[in-house]
């Protein structure tokens, strides 16, 4: 970027690279195409390094407010009020030798499905991140999403089972995107519902793909597709008032969005498996869907495990 101004877009309409909180009522950052340097630099990949299992002690009242956040979720599901939450937290660990080329480049050759961002704005911060969900591609009229939810751990040669709780909890997801979809799309196509493996986890995922239709817009797309149930929940309004009011942290872009945005190509992800670092410290953002089988110790057992994507390269 040439200098350091703060843009902002509202309706998608620009050339850029986008930025967005998890909360549609904040700006969401532009850095705009025509005020930026573009260098392609081949990427080889090393010898594989020592992972950091040194991983530092959670703080045992983050523990305890997690597991009471959940049982308060579990709370509003049983009245009804609520059929899915995501509940998130976010854990501070201290850092003393960071350099962003080696945990850029770290993070490149350990995920390599995921979409691995560095983003940088002197006002607003530094974010890391490595995420297996794709919030949509949209190329001239048609677009691609996709429901992803429903995690377990990746054992090696161990047969694939996903129990009640995740198909139940990732067709809401499904379900959900194909409601939205609906009133602007046409040629829906829901696709067969497969495992994918993130790192060491794995989810459940569905693509979808369809048309836009003549008179909507990226705009409108990403307003109906965004918080989905896979980062807020069901109803989505409740779900987003029950996360603002009770959650421990301001989620600000975790869960939120990012891309490149174009009047032909637009791609953007959902900011998941990612870290903001300020002043010696990385921050790691971290949830779960809550549903009403979700168990809290298990909940908070999926978020430790979620953690580790960034600890792993810290
Ligand atoms: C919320 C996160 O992940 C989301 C929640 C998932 C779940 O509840 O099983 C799975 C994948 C993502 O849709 C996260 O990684 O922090």
């Amino acid at each position: 970027m040439k200098n350091d101004n703060l843009y902002f877009t509202s309706r998608f309409t620009e050339n850029g690279f986008v930025f967005a909180p998890f909360n549609s009522d904040e700006k969401v950052i532009l850095f705009p195409k025509k005020n930026a340097d573009f260098t392609t630099e081949k990427l080889v990949l090393v010898d594989e390094f020592i992972e950091n299992n040194d991983f530092i002690n959670i703080k045992s009242s983050d523990k305890q407010n997690h597991l009471h956040l959940i049982e308060n979720a579990l709370d509003i599901i049983n009245k009804n009020e609520l059929k899915k939450v995501v509940i998130s937290r976010k854990e501070e660990v201290q850092i003393a030798n960071f350099d962003v080329l080696t945990t850029f480049k770290k993070l490149l050759q350990m995920y390599q499905n995921a979409f691995v961002y560095v983003w940088f704005h002197p006002k607003v911060g530094l974010w890391f991140g490595a995420t297996p969900e794709t919030l949509l591609q949209l190329s001239n009229q048609k677009f691609k999403t996709m429901s992803l939810a429903g995690t377990q751990l990746y054992v090696k040669n161990a047969k694939v089972v996903w129990k009640n709780k995740e198909l139940e909890e990732q067709q809401l997801v499904t379900d959900f995107i194909e409601n939205q979809l609906i009133p602007i799309a046409s040629n829906l196509q829901i696709n067969k519902t497969e495992t994918i493996k993130a790192g060491e986890l794995l989810h459940l995922r569905t693509k979808v793909e369809g048309v836009l239709n003549k008179n909507s817009s990226l705009h409108k797309l990403i307003r109906g597709l965004h918080p989905t149930p896979a980062v807020c929940g069901l109803p989505r309004d409740t779900a987003k008032s029950f996360i603002n009011l009770n959650e421990n942290y301001k989620r600000t872009y975790y869960t939120g969005f990012l891309g490149e945005i174009s009047d032909t190509i637009s791609e953007l992800y959902v900011n998941l498996r990612c870290m903001s670092i300020a002043d010696k410290k990385a921050t790691i953002y971290v949830g779960g869907g809550i549903t009403q089988e979700s168990t809290p110790k298990k909940e908070w057992e999926e978020t430790v495990s979620k953690s580790k994507t960034m600890k792993r390269i810290l």
